[in-house]
């Protein structure tokens, strides 16, 4: 009987946060799954890996694979986080068992019954507004990033000027989980203009009463919570409520342009939009990689691993796994998407993946019940993101 020995970890030359790579991922994928189980990136040094196995292994695993030293590349034990950490995203149990359990509360399956009426209200009227100017629309701008600034902030109850810092703010936070290139100083340039917008819209007067946000402070009131940690717990509804859902969006519609028969098939059976949202979230993975750090010397798929250690996870690549997935490259709305990564797994997996899911099923209906063709406009763009996938213009035309 031979003794499976592990090994320690194969470089290999890869560059998760360069144009070349964001631009067309796909084959870089193919080179980490197929390199070895995990490997180092000498660029960044830290470990990697894209096989589904091994990501959902980790994800699973927050012992040994922890989130409160980052969960970007940045490891917090060797240098000061940005901001204040989240008490939910980079936070340990049992803290965060505690913290998250708040923000579950605020997203419970009754709070989100209460804002469907509204959510599918908000959505016909965006749709509309865009047929009354004959179709033609910047998506990304127009219902990628309009229709979460409306619904989902004002379910947070947020003040309404100046939400595009919301969109700022979230490129902040996402292109914050890469190394410092010019991504990263690009999207923290205005920082302090943005922070000062952001920080006082978290606290308990800037907040609108029966709003997802002072469902938080009520915490406060039963003594849980300081006000500043209910600020900060509302701080995480605007790091991840908007730019995540904004870049699904157009993902979504742009999976729909070029696969027009998928469309129908919806068009068809408007059941199907759940599980359309699933896959465009599989085949897209608009969160693309995370970060966890070693808690000890560990092994993962026979890989000695070093303590205090970055390893990143490929959620894209695991998405597309060959291993995991039947012809993982095609957009088939009826393929079984049960256990894609896109929104995490394990303890951190994603808390308003429920109310994602209603913001994107009340838009897609809207489109649904009005849109008989979604057809490109122009050649879309993709956006550069350290950590995003998603695009920068996506010009449609939506023809009734
Ligand atoms: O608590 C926060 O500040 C926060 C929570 C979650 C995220 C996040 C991470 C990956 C994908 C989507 N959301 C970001 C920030």
């Amino acid at each position: 009987m031979s003794v499976a020995t592990s090994t320690t970890a194969t470089e290999l030359d890869l560059d998760p946060f360069s144009a070349d790579y964001i631009l067309n991922p796909y084959p870089q994928h193919e080179r980490l799954r197929s390199k070895a189980p995990v490997v180092w990136l000498e660029r960044y040094k830290c470990y990697a890996t894209g096989r589904y196995e091994l990501v959902r292994a980790v994800l699973e695993d927050p012992v040994t694979f922890c989130s409160g030293a980052g969960v970007g590349l940045g490891n917090f034990n060797k240098e000061p986080p940005w901001r204040v950490p989240s008490m939910v995203l980079e936070t340990d149990p049992p803290n965060h068992t505690r913290n998250r359990a708040v923000i579950s509360r605020a997203l419970s399956p009754a709070t989100l019954r209460s804002l469907r009426d509204r959510f599918e209200r908000e959505a016909q009227a965006l749709v509309e507004r865009v047929l009354a100017v004959g179709g033609t629309t910047e998506a990304v701008k127009d219902l990628g990033e309009a229709f979460p600034l409306k619904v989902f902030a004002d379910a947070v109850g947020l003040r309404e000027d100046g939400r595009e810092n919301l969109i700022a703010y979230g490129n902040m936070v996402f292109n914050g989980m890469g190394p410092r290139n010019a991504l990263y100083e690009q999207a923290m340039a205005n920082a302090d203009a943005v922070n000062a917008w952001v920080w006082p819209a978290c606290q308990k007067e800037a907040l609108a009463p029966g709003g997802l946000g002072l469902k938080i402070f009520e915490a406060v009131d039963s003594g849980l919570f300081s006000e500043l940690e209910a600020a900060t717990l509302v701080r995480s509804f605007l790091s991840a409520g908007i730019d995540t859902t904004a870049n699904a969006i157009g993902l979504l519609l742009h999976c729909f342009a070029r696969f027009p028969e998928q469309w129908d098939l919806l068009v068809g059976d408007p059941s199907l939009s759940r599980g359309a949202f699933d896959e465009v979230l599989r085949l897209e993975s608009p969160f693309q990689t995370f970060f966890r750090t070693t808690t000890k010397d560990t092994e993962l798929g026979g890989v000695r691993l070093g303590v205090n250690e970055k390893i990143m996870v490929s959620l894209g690549s695991a998405n597309r796994d060959p291993n995991r997935w039947d012809a993982p490259e095609t957009f088939d709305i009826r393929r079984a998407t049960t256990g894609h990564v896109a929104f995490g797994a394990g303890i951190h997996g994603c808390v308003g993946q429920m109310m994602a899911r209603l913001e994107v099923e009340s838009l897609l209906r809207a489109l649904v019940s009005r849109v008989r063709r979604v057809e490109s406009a122009g050649e879309p763009r993709w956006m550069l993101h350290n950590t995003l996938r998603g695009l920068e213009s996506l010009p449609l035309r939506l023809i009734a």
